[in-house]
């Protein structure tokens, strides 16, 4: 299996922090991935060292299975709209698109300009001049019409309406059906991403959380309610990511390694929500842990 993104041991500090830290992970070709965790995580800073925007202070980082810094190669595969969406506010769309068609090689002029039509953003008028939501819809449109075979995002539908949302969802999974595009975006909307997604990374606290096909995820995860107890070993559940406790009754979010086959328990399945709201709560991995989940 090919790896679109393959990071080993990578970190970034900016002076003494930490920004991202002893990050292993590996995102498959072909998938759309969600790249999910709190403000300051260290989402952004990722996404800007898989396209060469930033040096690793520390590990290693190949993307397509290239290493990313200075690489012109590499760059034409992949596209990349960062947080704030940046657009030269001087241009308009149709100076955007005939630049983006001098330098890059895969270009496709047809599709830029109709999804900027189509979405009824005018072409000729200077992008400052737009709205934010209309700007960010210029730099998705700029990002799919490089035909890239990476393509990261970095909260692209922050500013778009619930129903642009959707749309440009739609299209994303439309733009990995031929199978050759790989789409990395980070976002805080968790119904969005349940809806599209089909690999999770979460990040938190500079650490890679959980990391995984979303699919197994959710079937290896559970959420058990039973009578109040303490902590115990259960058969079947290898790790408790979280637990909560009223007088009476106990609900755990467990990770399993089996069934779990104790009657105490109802035994029910969970949501991506859940999973990374669960995971998120959970004590970041190198930081002092004080048990997991008291
Ligand atoms: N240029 C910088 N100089 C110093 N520290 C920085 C710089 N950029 C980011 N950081 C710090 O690195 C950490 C990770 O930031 P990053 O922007 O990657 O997080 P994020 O997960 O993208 O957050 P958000 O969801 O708020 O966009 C934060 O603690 C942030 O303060």
């Amino acid at each position: 299996m090919s790896m679109a993104l393959e990071a080993h041991g990578l970190g970034k500090r900016y002076r003494r922090n930490w920004a991202l830290r002893d990050c292993s992970l590996h995102l498959p070709a072909g998938r759309i991935a969600a790249l999910v965790g709190p403000n300051g995580a260290g989402k952004s800073t990722l996404l800007n060292m898989a396209v060469g925007l930033l040096r690793p202070t520390e590990g290693t980082l190949r993307v397509l299975g290239q290493s990313p810094g200075g690489n012109r190669d590499l760059m034409d595969r992949i596209g990349f709209v960062a947080q704030d969406t940046p657009l030269y506010p001087d241009f308009t769309a149709t100076e955007l698109i005939t630049m983006g068609a001098k330098l890059n090689r895969r270009w496709d002029t047809s599709l830029a300009r109709e999804r900027v039509e189509r979405l009824g953003i005018p072409l000729d008028r200077r992008t400052g001049e737009l709205s934010g939501g209309q700007r960010a819809q210029v730099a998705l449109a700029l990002a799919l019409a490089k035909r890239p075979e990476l393509l990261l995002l970095d909260e692209p539908v922050a500013s778009l309406d619930p129903l642009a949302r959707r749309e440009f969802m739609q299209v994303l999974m439309g733009s990995v059906a031929d199978g050759e595009t790989t789409v990395l975006l980070s976002s805080h909307l968790l119904g969005d991403l349940e809806r599209v997604c089909d690999y999770l990374i979460v990040l938190q606290a500079a650490h890679v959380q959980l990391l995984g096909g979303v699919d197994e995820l959710v079937s290896e995860h559970k959420t058990l309610v039973g009578p109040r107890r303490e902590r115990a070993s259960i058969a079947g559940v290898s790790e408790i990511v979280r637990e909560s406790h009223t007088d009476k009754q106990t609900t755990l979010l467990v990770r399993t390694d089996g069934p779990i086959l104790d009657p105490a328990w109802s035994v029910h399945d969970v949501t991506l929500e859940d999973l990374v709201l669960a995971y998120l709560a959970y004590p970041a991995p190198g930081r002092a842990i004080l048990g997991v989940a008291q």
